[in-house]
Parts: C-alpha cells; structure tokens; sequence
C-alpha cells in the first residue's frame, strides 16, 4: 500500500509530493519533499518547547488531542505558526497516529487568526517569512493524510476559521456568544484565493460569494445552517462528541480514506502549491501598501477601544443585522456608537 500512496503521489499526484506519504515499518517513515525526494525521518515524542501546542496521544486509539494554547486568543504569530509545522509533521510521520482532533486550550477562544502585529509595521522580508509560514500551515493541515477533526471550543474569526476548515469534519460548541467566518474583508484586507477556495468547497459558491463579500461572521447555529460547521453539541460535551466522531472516522481503513481525500482535495492544493512564490510576493506588496497598514492599525487600536470603552451591541441591535452577524466586529460597534 505504502507503493502504491508513493506512486500516486510521485505521479498522479506530484502536487501532493511534501504533502504527504506514509509508511509503516520499523525504519521509521518515508517522507517525500516537493521535489520528489525521499528523506528518512526518525519517530519522536510530540514536544512544545513553549508549550504553545499541546499534544496529548492517545496511544489506544492513535488519536493526538493537539490544543492551541496562546492567551489571550490563540492569535496565529510566526512562533506558534512554526511550532505548529513541527508538531503536524511529527503527527503525520508518526505511523501509529491516524487523527487529529484540533481544538484550544484557551476558554471561549478558538483561535482570532493571524496575529495582527506580524501583519503590522515589519520589513517586506518578515511579512514575506509571515506568510509562508500560513501557507505551510494550511498545506499541512489540509493536505493531511490524518483524520481531522475540528472541536470549535470557541470564537473563530478569519485565519482560525481556515483553520477549522481544513479539518474533514467540525464540531462546535453551542454557544450564543462564539462566531466563526472569514471576515477579512471587515478589516479591509481580502482572504486570499486558497482561502476563498477552502470555503467554497465546504459552503459552496453562493454562501462563500455573501460571507466573503461581506465578512460575515456567523453564530454557531448559523454555521450549522449554512454547513459551515457539520454539527453543534453543548460545550461540556465537545470532546466526547469530537472523540466518537473519530471512531466513524477510523473505521475506514486508512489508505481508502486517504487517496478519497486526496481525490477531492488535490486541485484546490495544487492552486497555492503551484504559486507559492507569487502568491507571497503578492501579500507582500499588498500588507506594505500605506493604505492596509492604516486599516490594520485602525482595526487593531478599535479592539483595544473596544474593551476599554464599548459595550458589546444590545441584544436589540444584534436582531437588526438579520442573519449576518458582526457582532464582536469593532467596526460594528463603532458604527453603531457614531
Ligand atoms: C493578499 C492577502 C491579504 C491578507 C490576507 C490575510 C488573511 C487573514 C486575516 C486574519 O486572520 S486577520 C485576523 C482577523 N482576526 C480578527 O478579526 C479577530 C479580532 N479579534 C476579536 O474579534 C476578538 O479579540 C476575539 C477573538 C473575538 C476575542 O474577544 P475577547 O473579548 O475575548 O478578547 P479581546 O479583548 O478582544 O482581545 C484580547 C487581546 O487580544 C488581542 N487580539 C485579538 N485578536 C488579535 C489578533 N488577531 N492578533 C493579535 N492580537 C489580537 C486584542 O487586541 C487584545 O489585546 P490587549 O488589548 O489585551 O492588548
């Protein structure tokens, strides 16, 4: 099976080459990088030197437990996003490993996506750095050969919303409070077209077309609606839920899942794999522009206005917006304060 995943990937598949070919045997795992070569990798523990992701393995069922863990809101810098590649490459070698369940550490947060400041007043070449790092991220996870599960324990906004969606299925906590989408264009920036891809495939094209043009943010119940997540479940029950998930997971064998996954996901792959260059050269160019960096500082300053002196909207305003939610958007808050 292991020469058949390699065959399919070295030639029907040479995109997903670095994405990921597994193999069982005492020698370790084959991994093959982007130019098809083959490097041997040693099987290792699952250490965070800071801690900032947790793994807990369950080695019964070979089921990681991988929680996000920066306070305040898990915000993806270029430390956690490089401590995350190591820890999803040591997952993904790992031939006892067969899921991921991905959820946070940190209470009422998922994750509040990139970090604003890597995004902010840094030189071209840390922007440049920044972004291959998200690139590396999104490729790795949705690119996985594991099962992966989403247990959305929390608010998810734009690049922690990515990160739910790469999984094969999300659960979230049903909780008024929590949202989730990609809501990029509320910062005045646009979610670049892997992301936009990633959406597509799951909501499909007229839901993508709102939420994206609009920002959206969406209570869970919304998500629900709109497939954006598959299932809600009470807090407390969140990881039991996302756990007996698994077990329907794996009750596929795995190679069957794998290649089905690759199947389906190998075009939208190919599209950022095939343009990575360009695509970091062109965030460059678009982060560095005066104008973005202005709407940036802007939206980074009003969340810090917002707690010191805005009230969340009343449950009134809140009805007005319809079904589009932005509430937690400081835009939001200050326009209704205007
Ligand atoms: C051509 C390509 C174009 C570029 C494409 C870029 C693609 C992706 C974009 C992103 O992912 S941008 C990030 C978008 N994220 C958001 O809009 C979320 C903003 N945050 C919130 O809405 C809220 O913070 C929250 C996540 C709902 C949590 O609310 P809570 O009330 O619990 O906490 P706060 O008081 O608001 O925040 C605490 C603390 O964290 C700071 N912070 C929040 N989000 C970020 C962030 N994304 N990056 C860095 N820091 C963040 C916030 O300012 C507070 O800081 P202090 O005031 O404590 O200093």
């Amino acid at each position: 099976m292991a020469a058949v995943l390699r065959k399919l990937i070295q030639g029907r598949l040479p995109a997903l080459a670095g994405v990921l070919c597994r193999r069982s045997g005492n020698e370790g795992h084959l991994f093959l990088n982007s130019s098809g070569s083959t490097l041997m990798q040693p099987r290792c523990g699952y250490s965070s030197p800071t801690e900032s992701v947790i793994v807990e393995m369950d080695k019964a069922t070979g089921v990681a437990l991988l929680k996000l863990n920066i306070p305040p809101v898990n915000s993806l810098s270029l430390p956690l996003l490089t401590e995350l590649a190591i820890v999803l490459d040591k997952l993904e070698m790992d031939k006892h490993c067969r899921g991921l369940i991905l959820t946070s550490a940190v209470p009422n947060i998922f994750s509040a996506g990139l970090n604003l400041f890597d995004m902010m007043d840094k030189p071209n070449e840390h922007y440049s750095e920044f972004w291959r790092a998200v690139q590396e991220i999104w490729i790795k996870l949705y690119g996985s050969s594991l099962a992966n599960i989403a247990a959305i324990n929390g608010s998810s906004p734009a690049g922690g919303c990515l990160l739910a969606l790469c999984s094969d299925y999300r659960i979230m906590a049903n909780n008024p409070h929590f949202t989730i989408g990609l809501n990029e264009t509320r910062l005045g920036i646009v979610a670049p077209f892997w992301f936009k891809d990633t959406l597509l495939n799951t909501v499909g094209k007229r839901t993508t077309e709102i939420s994206l043009n609009l920002g959206a943010l969406y209570s869970p119940t919304e998500a629900l609606s709109l497939h954006l997540v598959d299932r809600l479940v009470p807090e407390t029950q969140l990881l039991s839920a996302a756990t007996e998930e698994m077990g329907r997971w794996l009750q596929v064998p795995d190679h069957a899942r794998q290649i089905t996954k690759s199947m389906i996901r190998k075009s939208t792959l190919e599209g950022l794999l095939n343009q990575r260059e360009a695509d970091i050269k062109n965030f460059v160019e678009f982060i560095s522009r005066d104008s973005i960096q202005k709407s940036l500082q802007f939206y980074a300053q009003s969340l810090q206005k917002q707690k010191q002196h805005i009230h969340p909207p009343s449950s009134s305003c809140r009805q007005q917006i319809s079904s589009v939610t932005f509430a937690r958007s400081p835009w939001y808050s200050l326009i209704q304060r205007s």
